[in-house]
């Protein structure tokens, strides 16, 4: 007889999980390698932005107090007594009438308080010396950048957490930080179990298919930000499947298995967690694909066995080794996005467990419409290369149809917080 599995909501399983999440450790690394790496402190403005009053024109620098009751019908002559360029420093000061030609990010001069553009004012020379006049007034402060407009000294501008795109490297450099505090990548193991699986270089074989889950998760892995280690394919021997998970599982922050966590007489990751004394958290979720989703623990470390089935696998890894990882991070919103969208298509299966249907999601004339890639079962792979979207049906109702509203969870871009708690 096999033992009969409780199914627990996807909501439990997911706090099981993060119950046992821990914070990462984190290191310095170079500003040139940072990009998609989670800073681990906020990013501190330590001066102002910009440092110094300055241009943002081409042009000269004038007081306004002289452009005063200046007009196209009573124009003004101002000489020019000096010209900076950006990372120049003005020595004189103008008084009355009197002006600096200045370029784009160059200091505002001391005494003048207008930039007018070189578009503005017509040039012109007298004995050798350079003057331009003037038919407008201008108010104190006009196109002119202030010091600290931008960013204030002590101000958090990044949160821990954030993971770093080529906008916060700029910030980065701006405030000097040539090393940065970032999350250590936690090491990830992946196994693969199964005496039917072919190496991705190997020619097909009778009854034999190729490993697709070990690429797949690795892939998984890196785009959430960690590092695979992939320790190869099992064949399913128990003894030689537990001396291997053992072994491997000294090595990494997390391991993930794939295959053999059902019921079947080849199935031997339940009797491999008993032998290393694991506390399983669950091993039956009430959703599709992925029931047979099993998360042990052994000395603080997550072990996930994820379902052999590809689609299956897949999901596994998003709802909960994606939201253990996150959470490590210190990333506020760890799981997948949540929208809704429209359906497009009937869809009347009805199922007591929650649905994840591998879909696509597209926006069309100010809407979001939602349909599923393939076919909808969790051994299939092909309905996963066009999949952006996970669409969310709740167990227990009697099917969708076109045009109802459905929730949908977005396999790229921002996460969410909790959203799930009904499933
Ligand atoms: N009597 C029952 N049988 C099954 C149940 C059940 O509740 N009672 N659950 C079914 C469900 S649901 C799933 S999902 C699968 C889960 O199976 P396992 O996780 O034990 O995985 P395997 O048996 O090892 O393989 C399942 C399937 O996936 C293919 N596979 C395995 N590894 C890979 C890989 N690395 N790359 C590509 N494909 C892989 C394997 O060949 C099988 O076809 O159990 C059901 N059975
Ligand atoms: O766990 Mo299975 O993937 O529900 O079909
Ligand atoms: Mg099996």
């Amino acid at each position: 007889m096999v033992d009969i599995r409780k199914p627990i909501l996807v909501s439990e399983a997911v706090s099981a999980v993060l119950n046992h999440a821990k914070a990462g450790e984190t290191e310095f690394i170079s500003i040139d390698d940072c990009e998609e790496r989670y800073l681990a402190s906020d990013l501190i403005a330590d001066h102002d932005v910009p440092p110094f009053d300055r241009s943002p024109l081409d042009g000269f620098a004038i007081r306004a107090v002289d452009s005063q009751g200046v007009t196209e019908e009573s124009p003004k002559s101002f000489k020019v007594i000096e010209e900076i360029g950006a990372g120049a420093v003005a020595a004189k000061i103008p008084t009355q009438n009197e002006a600096i030609r200045i370029m784009t990010g160059a200091q505002i001069p001391a005494g003048t308080d207008v930039i007018v553009m070189f578009e503005l004012v017509r040039e012109f020379e007298k004995e050798g010396e350079a003057y331009f006049e003037l038919t407008q007034s201008f108010q104190s402060g006009d196109n002119i950048s202030f010091q600290g407009e931008d960013a204030q000294k002590g101000a958090s501008l990044v949160q821990k957490g954030v993971r770093i795109t080529p906008g916060i490297k700029a910030l980065l450099a701006t405030f000097g930080y040539a090393e940065v505090e970032v999350f250590k990548k936690p090491k990830v193991g992946i196994i693969a179990t199964g005496t039917e699986l072919l190496d991705v270089d190997e020619e097909l074989q009778p009854g034999k298919i190729r490993n697709s889950n070990a690429y797949m998760v690795a892939a998984q892995i890196k785009k959430v930000g960690a590092e695979p280690v992939y320790f190869g394919q099992l064949v399913d021997d128990l003894e030689e499947s537990f001396q291997k998970i053992s072994l491997e599982l000294e090595k990494v922050d997390y391991l993930i298995t794939t295959g053999g966590v059902s019921v079947g007489d080849y199935d031997f990751l339940p009797e491999i967690y008993k032998r290393l004394g694991a506390n399983v958290l669950f091993n039956k979720i009430a959703m599709r694909p992925g029931s047979v989703t099993t998360v042990a623990e052994v000395n603080g470390k997550l072990l996930f066995g994820l379902s052999g089935n590809p689609s299956a696998c897949f999901v596994g890894f998003e709802l909960l080794v994606r939201p253990a990882i996150l959470t490590s991070f210190s990333v506020g919103k760890p799981h997948l996005q949540k929208l809704q969208a429209t359906l497009v298509v009937d869809n009347d299966k009805s199922n007591n467990f929650s649905r994840f249907i591998r879909s696509y999601m597209y926006f069309d004339n100010g809407k979001f419409y939602v349909k599923p890639t393939g076919l909808d079962k969790s051994g299939v792979v092909s309905s996963l290369a066009d999949a952006n979207c996970l669409m969310m049906l709740p167990g227990g109702a009697n099917g969708f149809q076109k045009g109802d509203v459905v929730d949908v969870l977005l396999l790229t871009g921002e996460g969410s917080e909790w959203p799930w708690t009904t499933v």
